[in-house]
C-alpha cells in the first residue's frame, strides 16, 4: 500500500485534451459499497468500482474480516455479505494505506463489534487527525485509543453495546459524519449528525439502497441501530474528483472539447462544476439518469478564458478535493482568485495549501497561501521542478498545469496517483497530455 517507489512525470509543453474521457470509479462510493455491501444479508455485485489503491485497502480489510470477496475482475465485484454481526476479528492490524476515508469510516463500523481491531496506514495517514471520528464515537460508548497526538494506530476495544448521539458535527466532513452514522447501525436507539454545511451523502444514499432506513431532514441525517441492510446491485458512477483535472486541462487548453462520460453527479459532489461555471468555462452537464441513488451524465468542456473569482463558502464542502484542480485554474485566468473557509485542505494527504502554494511559485505564480485558503493571481505559467510530496491530487492538478506552461514541468513524489486513479498517464497522454512517467526504485 505504501509507495517504497518514487515516480516523477514530466510534462513538456505544447499539448492539448480532445475527445471522449471515462475515468476510472468513485473512490468515495467504491468505499462504501465493500463496506456496506460486507454487512448486508446476501449478495451485493458491485460493477463500476475503483480498482485504485484506497478502495483495494478497503476490500483487502473487509476480507480480513472475514467476508468472501469475488474480484475485482473489470471493476466487477461479487461481495457474500455476512449481516451486521456477521463480522470476524482480523489475524493482524488492518493496514489502510492512504486511505483516510478507509481508517475514519472503519473506525465508525467496527468500534461496536465485540473484537478488537488495530489501524493503521502510510507515513502519510499516520500524521492525520482521527480524534475527530474518536471523539463522536466515545460519547456512544466506543473504546477507541489512539496516540497522545490524536493520530494512528487507531486500537479498538469490543464493546457490548453502544448508545445513539444526537451529534453536531464541528467541522464539514463526510468522514466523520458517516463514521458515526456507521457506528449508529450498532448502537441503541436513534443516532442523529447534523452538519455544518452539505457535505457528500453517499453513505446515506447507499444504506437507503440497500433498504436501512434513514430520515433526512434538511442538515440532520437519522437512524435507527440494529436494523437490516439487504444485498443488492451497486453501479459506480465515474468519480467527478478525478474527471476534475480533465475538466481543469479542457478549460485552460487550447484544444478541442472533451467529454467525461457517466460522471456521478450527486450535487453534494458538483462544486466544481458550479465554480468553473462562474469563472466563465464553458460546459454542458448532460443528465443520464441515476443508478443505485447516484446521478450519473456527461459533462463536455471545451477551452475558455477564464475570470478569477471569490469561492463562496458554502461551494468549500461540495468541492473539497477538487481544489488543487481549481488552483491550476485560477493560475490561468484572468485576475484574482480567493478561497477561504477551507481549512481543511491542510489536513488532508498533504498540507494541500502550503504544497500548491510552494509549486505554483516555482512556475512563477503570483499566490498568497491563508491560514484557511489561498490567493492566486492568475496570469503566465511557466516550466519548473515541483514537488507532489506524495499527494495524488497535487500530482495530477500540475500535470494539468503542463497544457499551459510554456516550459517542461517536472513533478516528484507522483506513485501515490494510484490510489485514486489508477491508469492516469496513459488515460491523459491518449487525451492528448504529453505526458512520460518515470519509476525510480526508493
Ligand atoms: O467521505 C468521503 O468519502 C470523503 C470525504 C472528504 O473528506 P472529509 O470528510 O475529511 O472532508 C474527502 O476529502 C475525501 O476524499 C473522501
Ligand atoms: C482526501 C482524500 O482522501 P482520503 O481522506 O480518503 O485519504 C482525497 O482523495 O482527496
Amino acid at each position: 500500500m505504501s509507495h517504497a517507489n518514487q515516480r516523477r512525470f514530466i510534462i513538456e509543453p505544447g499539448g492539448s485534451l480532445s475527445g471522449d474521457i471515462r475515468v476510472p470509479g468513485d473512490k468515495s462510493v467504491s468505499h462504501r459499497a465493500v463496506m456496506l455491501g460486507s454487512v448486508a444479508e446476501g449478495v451485493t455485485r458491485v460493477r463500476g468500482f475503483l480498482e485504485g489503491d484506497d478502495a483495494m485497502a478497503t476490500l483487502a480489510a473487509m476480507r480480513a474480516l472475514g467476508v468472501r470477496i469475488d474480484g475485482p475482475e473489470a471493476g466487477a465485484l461479487t461481495i457474500h455479505g455476512v449481516g451486521l454481526h456477521g463480522l470476524s476479528a482480523p489475524d493482524e492490524p488492518l493496514d489502510l494505506g492512504n486511505s483516510g476515508t478507509s481508517m475514519r469510516l472503519l473506525t465508525g463500523l467496527l468500534c461496536g463489534q465485540r473484537f478488537a481491531t488495530t489501524l493503521i496506514g502510510d507515513q502519510s495517514l499516520m500524521t492525520r487527525p482521527m480524534r475527530r471520528v474518536t471523539e463522536p464515537l466515545g460519547q456512544m460508548g466506543a473504546d477507541i485509543v489512539t496516540s497522545d497526538k490524536g493520530t494512528a494506530p487507531v486500537g479498538i476495544q469490543p464493546v457490548t453495546s453502544l448508545m445513539g448521539i444526537d451529534y453536531p458535527l464541528p467541522m464539514a466532513s463526510a468522514q466523520v459524519k458517516s463514521a458515526v452514522l456507521l457506528a449508529g447501525l450498532y448502537a441503541r436507539g436513534e443516532t442523529a449528525v447534523t452538519e455544518p454545511g452539505i457535505t457528500r451523502d453517499h453513505t446515506e444514499r447507499m444504506l437507503q439502497a440497500l433498504g436501512y432506513p434513514v430520515e433526512v431532514d434538511g442538515p440532520r441525517v437519522a437512524l435507527t441501530g440494529h436494523g437490516r441492510l439487504t444485498g443488492g446491485s451497486i453501479q459506480v458512477p465515474a468519480d467527478i474528483s478525478s474527471a476534475a483535472f480533465f475538466l481543469v486541462g479542457a478549460a485552460i487548453g487550447a484544444g478541442e472539447a472533451v467529454t467525461l462520460l457517466d460522471v456521478g453527479l450527486n450535487p453534494t459532489r458538483t462544486g466544481v462544476v458550479e465554480i468553473l461555471k462562474r469563472m466563465g468555462a464553458d460546459l454542458e452537464v448532460i443528465a443520464k439518469g441515476d443508478g443505485a441513488g447516484e446521478p450519473v451524465g456527461d459533462i463536455r468542456i471545451q477551452a475558455a478564458s477564464l475570470e478569477g473569482i471569490e469561492i463562496p463558502p458554502s461551494l468549500v464542502p461540495v468541492a473539497i478535493d477538487e481544489f488543487p484542480a481549481l488552483f491550476i485554474a485560477a493560475a490561468c485566468a484572468r485576475g484574482e482568485t480567493l478561497l477561504r473557509g477551507a481549512e481543511e485542505l491542510r489536513v488532508k494527504e498533504s498540507d494541500r495549501i502550503a504544497v500548491m502554494a510552494t509549486g505554483l511559485e516555482r512556475l512563477g505564480v503570483q499566490v498568497e497561501a491563508l491560514p484557511d485558503g489561498i490567493r492566486i493571481v492568475g496570469g503566465r505559467l511557466g516550466g519548473g521542478h515541483v514537488q507532489a510530496k506524495g499527494d495524488h491530487r497535487v500530482a495530477m492538478a500540475f500535470a494539468m498545469a503542463g497544457l499551459v506552461a510554456d516550459g517542461p514541468i517536472v513533478i516528484d513524489g507522483c506513485a501515490e496517483v494510484d490510489t485514486s486513479f489508477p491508469g492516469f498517464a496513459g488515460l491523459a497522454r491518449s487525451a492528448g497530455l504529453p505526458i512520460a512517467v518515470e519509476e525510480q526504485a526508493g
